[in-house]
């Protein structure tokens, strides 16, 4: 059993990253730039904005973080989207999601240049990932998965894969990264039934619903390869939505949580940033 070391590979791109960017840097005369605005003070999304920041700084990036108070209109966040879209510092822009339920969530994040949305969420964006059209960004969580398969040789052709949740951010997108890669893809939701028979099946299983330990070791076959995209936070500690001490056993691959698809997100975020500063360099 292999366990799939997000942690280290996302370092490895970030690595790569900086070496390119510092080189570019110097011939440009400036820094890629990520803009992140969060609404509200949502114990997690600080978390993963300050990770976000982080790794900004770790590969030598520009970064500005946008604070703004829970009771924002929909107007005022557009107007700050707005501003960011007209800065020419800015290479990426996204906003922490979830907002809060005043604001319409797809509003705002088609408000976004589709030029710097580094998230991938922007209806343009998606339609280029549907056609395959590479100009485009893909979502950073699904892409990161399919870095990892690729980094660990885990070849996905005819593969039956079970992908659990329909979320816009991972379900879906991955649904449609999976088939590009020639898997057989059935994606589940709340609604589902018999899980447990359709996991028993499966060669790959990608769990996405926000369960803890949904997956457990009745429910896969020998050799299955697993990615924990779930993190929930149990009695303070985090854990995914795999039973890890158990699934493990039976696994081939399987990701941890934390230090599985976690920081590939973040990795995958920087790597669209600095494809969008690279687009506008060669424009
Ligand atoms: N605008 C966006 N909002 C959200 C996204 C997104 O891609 N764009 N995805 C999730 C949250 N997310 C990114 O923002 C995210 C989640 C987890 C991690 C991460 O590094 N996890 C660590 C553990 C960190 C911890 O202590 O909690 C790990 O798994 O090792 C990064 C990003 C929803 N919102």
């Amino acid at each position: 059993m292999t366990i799939i070391d997000g942690k280290a590979l996302s370092e490895k791109i970030l690595r790569e990253i900086e070496q390119e960017h510092s080189e570019l840097e110097k011939k440009v005369g400036r820094k890629a730039g990520l803009a992140v605005i969060i609404v509200g003070d949502n114990p997690a999304s600080q978390i993963y904005v300050r990770n976000k920041i982080k790794a900004c700084e770790r590969v030598g990036f520009h970064s500005e973080t946008i604070r703004l108070d829970e009771n924002i209109t929909e107007e005022n966040l557009l107007s700050e989207i707005k501003k960011l879209n007209n800065n020419n510092n800015v290479d990426g822009i996204l906003v922490q999601l979830p907002l809060p339920e005043h604001i319409d969530e797809l509003n705002i994040i088609n408000a976004i240049s589709a030029e710097k949305d580094v998230d991938g969420f922007h209806t343009t964006n998606i339609g280029k990932m549907m056609i395959g059209d590479k100009s485009g960004f893909l979502p950073c969580t699904p892409a990161g998965v399919i870095q990892m398969f690729e980094e660990y040789n885990i070849d996905l052709k005819g593969k039956d894969v079970l992908v659990i949740g329909q979320s816009n951010i991972v379900g879906k997108p991955m649904t449609l990264l999976l088939m590009r890669k020639h898997a057989t893809v059935q994606t589940c939701n709340s609604k589902t039934k018999n899980l447990s028979e359709k996991l028993q099946r499966a060669d790959v299983v990608i769990a996405a619903a926000g369960y803890p330990k949904l997956v457990k070791t009745t429910d896969v076959k020998e050799g299955v390869v697993v990615i924990d995209v779930g993190i929930n936070r149990v009695d303070g500690k985090l854990c995914g939505d795999v039973d890890f001490e158990e699934v493990s056993k039976k696994a081939s691959f399987i990701t941890p949580v934390p230090g599985g698809v976690g920081p590939m997100t973040i990795a995958m975020l920087i790597k669209n940033t600095f494809k969008s500063y690279n687009q506008k360099m060669n424009k």
